[in-house]
Order: structure tokens, then C-alpha cells, then sequence
């Protein structure tokens, strides 16, 4: 469906001695199999947006090869087109029309009849819980119901390769569940291959089958989320003890039953331990012989947070925070 080979975009910002060229995505490899949904997940800047403008056909590659639908990027683009719903981050309703007839117009710019445009249309808002605002402007309708109709209008010529580029950014938890339930569906009920762009680590998890991780204009990961998360060395443990119990007794059994990362702080101690289901019992019996009061004790599963910090050493909220800052900053000084 798609395979992409050494992709390379790079930018020229700035003028004159502030000019300085930025390498978005710096030589990307990929392949997507008909049927899978994919989530391309990286902090802002990584390169998401850029990789999905190249694969269809907004911008041209600076250096690599990529089809799509068994298309080429560059030479067919035309093709690429019609074979693939895209939904952009910006969404693509801001005129004064009329939802439904925004949804019709776009059928008929990729060859539909009106009536057909229609028909599809009104079956597409049904599906997407969209009934009885056919005849409402988009302006006057609610984010998560803006961004159901921005995937009716990628939708709308019955693409089987859907881009959704960060579909759910900016809405609140109930309507981003609400739009995951749809996103599914595209497969489940559609047969859709899915490629969804992302920087929420939960929602990547929950819908995609496989993860692939950007940063820095490079792939630095790509697997099953659960493959992924067996990557990470161990669960996180955080085990809390009364005041003025010796928590740096409980951190050297953890150290000597092999755990890493061990921070103390205050009561508590954290530290990560492979096999923790096994060992984790065993030390909670030890500790209390040895008189300590365990007040409370949790085990958390790698995330896909830990994977990428194992991977670049960075989190990716960080790096998200991070990336933030540096965008107020160019803001500021631009
Ligand atoms: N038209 C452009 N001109 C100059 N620089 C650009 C342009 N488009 C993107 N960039 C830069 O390329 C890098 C990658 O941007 P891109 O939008 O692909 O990242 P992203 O992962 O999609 O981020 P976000 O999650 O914030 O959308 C960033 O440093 C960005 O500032």
C-alpha cells in the first residue's frame, strides 16, 4: 500500500545570515501493508506533518522515492490523489457553505455525480453520528462534530487508504473516545488501511497495529505496541513506606534483585525491575521481616513514553514541552 525509500524533506528559513536550512525528515524508510492502521507517533517538529504532505503529494521529496496505492508520489500524483481519503490537521472546512454541501462539493470535485456525491454523503453522516446537521454551517458546530465532518469529506469517494493527520488534537476526552470509536471502524467495518499521525502516546496505543516512532526527521522505532513495550527492561515499581521508615534499606534489596533506575524520594522508593510479578512478592516479605511498613505499592506496565525515553533518552512529554518552548521562542523573536 505504501513503501517509501530514503524520504528527505529539507526547508531554507530565514534570510540573510539567519538563514539556515532545516532537515524535517531525514531519510525515511516505510511499509504499510494493506488492512493495517498505523500510527506515526513523535513530539512536535518531529516530522510527522512533513513525511504525510510527502506521501500525498502536497510536497514534493527533496530526496527518496515513495508510491502509494502502487503509485509514485512524484510521477502520478494525480493518481495518488483520487486513491486516498486525507485529513488534515487544519481541517478543511472554513467557508460559509453548508456542512452537507461542503461534503457533496468535495464528491464532485473527485468525479461524482451530485446525486451520488449526496447519497454518500448523507449515508457518511449517519455512520458518523452527524444526523440532522446536513444544513449547519461548520463554524456552528462543535470540535469533535467538525472533525467527524473533516473524515466524512476524506471519505466521501471511498478511499481505501485514509491519512488522518493528528485527528483528535485539541478536543476534549469524550470526543476524542468518541472519534477513536469511528477511527476503528474505518478498518472494522470499511477494510480501511489507516495512517494516522499523532503525539498522544494513548491514543497511538489504543487504535494503531503498529507504532512507528519519529524524531529528528528519523525513524527511531517501528513494531506492535506491545513489541515495542517489550523493548523497555521492566515495570516500574513505586513502593511507599510510614515516615521514618529506612527506605534506602528497601532501595539495596531492590538494587540487589537486579532493579535499575532506583530513586529514592522521601517515603517512597521507585525503581524498574524485570519479571516484577515473580520478584515483587518475595520483596514485600522480606521487607516487612525486616520490619518495614508498606503503605502502599504500585506496578506500572512499560508505556510507549518509556519506550522512546529508552530509545533517545528523552520523554516524550518532555520533548513535547520542550519543542513548545522552542515554538514560543521562534514566535517571539520572529
Ligand atoms: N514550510 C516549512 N518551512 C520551514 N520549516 C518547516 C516547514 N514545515 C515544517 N518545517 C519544520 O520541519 C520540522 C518538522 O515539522 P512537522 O510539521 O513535519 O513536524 P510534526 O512532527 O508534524 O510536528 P507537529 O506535531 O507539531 O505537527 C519542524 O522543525 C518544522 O518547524
Amino acid at each position: 500500500m505504501i513503501h517509501a525509500r530514503g524520504l528527505v524533506a529539507t526547508f531554507v528559513t530565514g534570510k540573510g545570515k539567519s538563514k539556515r536550512e532545516v532537515r524535517a525528515v531525514d531519510g525515511v524508510d516505510l511499509d504499510i501493508a494493506e488492512g493495517e492502521v498505523v500510527g506515526f507517533l513523535g513530539p512536535n517538529g518531529a516530522g510527522k506533518t512533513t513525511t504525510l504532505r510527502m506521501l500525498t503529494t502536497l510536497l514534493r521529496p527533496t530526496a527518496g522515492t515513495a508510491t502509494v496505492n502502487g503509485y509514485d508520489v512524484t510521477t502520478e500524483s494525480v493518481q495518488v490523489r483520487r486513491s486516498i481519503g486525507y485529513v488534515s490537521q487544519m481541517g478543511a472546512t472554513f467557508s460559509q457553505a453548508l456542512a452537507g454541501d461542503e461534503v457533496a462539493d468535495h464528491g464532485q470535485l473527485y468525479g461524482m455525480s451530485r446525486r451520488d456525491a449526496v447519497r454518500r454523503g448523507k449515508e457518511l453522516f449517519a455512520q458518523l453520528q452527524l444526523d440532522g446537521l446536513w444544513d449547519r454551517m461548520p463554524k456552528n458546530m462543535s470540535g469533535g462534530q467538525r472533525r467527524r465532518l473533516d473524515i466524512a469529506m476524506g471519505l466521501i469517494h471511498d478511499p481505501t487508504l485514509v491519512f488522518l493527520d493528528e485527528p483528535t488534537t485539541g478536543l476534549d476526552p469524550q470526543a476524542r473516545a468518541n472519534l477513536w470509536e469511528h477511527i476503528s471502524k474505518l478498518r472494522t467495518e470499511r477494510g480501511a488501511t489507516v495512517f494516522l499521525t499523532t503525539h498522544y502516546l494513548d491514543e497511538a496505543d489504543a487504535l494503531s497495529d503498529r507504532i512507528m516512532i519519529i524524531d529528528n526527521g528519523r525513524i527511531v522505532a517501528a513494531d506492535t505496541p506491545e513489541n515495542l513495550k517489550s523493548q523497555v527492561s521492566g515495570d516500574l515499581v513505586h513502593l511507599e513506606f510510614g515516615a521514618g521508615e529506612p527506605v534506602a534499606r528497601a532501595a539495596a534489596q531492590l538494587e540487589s534483585l537486579g532493579a535499575t533506575e532506583i530513586r529514592v524520594d522521601g517515603v517512597g522508593v521507585r525503581a524498574r525491575l524485570r519479571g516484577s510479578a515473580k520478584v515483587v512478592p518475595g520483596l514485600l516479605r522480606e521487607l516487612e521481616a525486616s520490619g518495614n511498613t508498606i503503605e502502599s505499592i504500585e506496578i506500572m506496565r512499560p508505556t510507549l513514553d518509556d519506550v522512546f525515553l529508552t530509545l533517545t533518552g528523552r520523554s516524550l512529554r518532555d520533548a513535547e514541552a520542550a519543542a513548545d518552548t522552542e515554538e514560543m521562542s521562534d514566535e517571539i523573536s520572529a
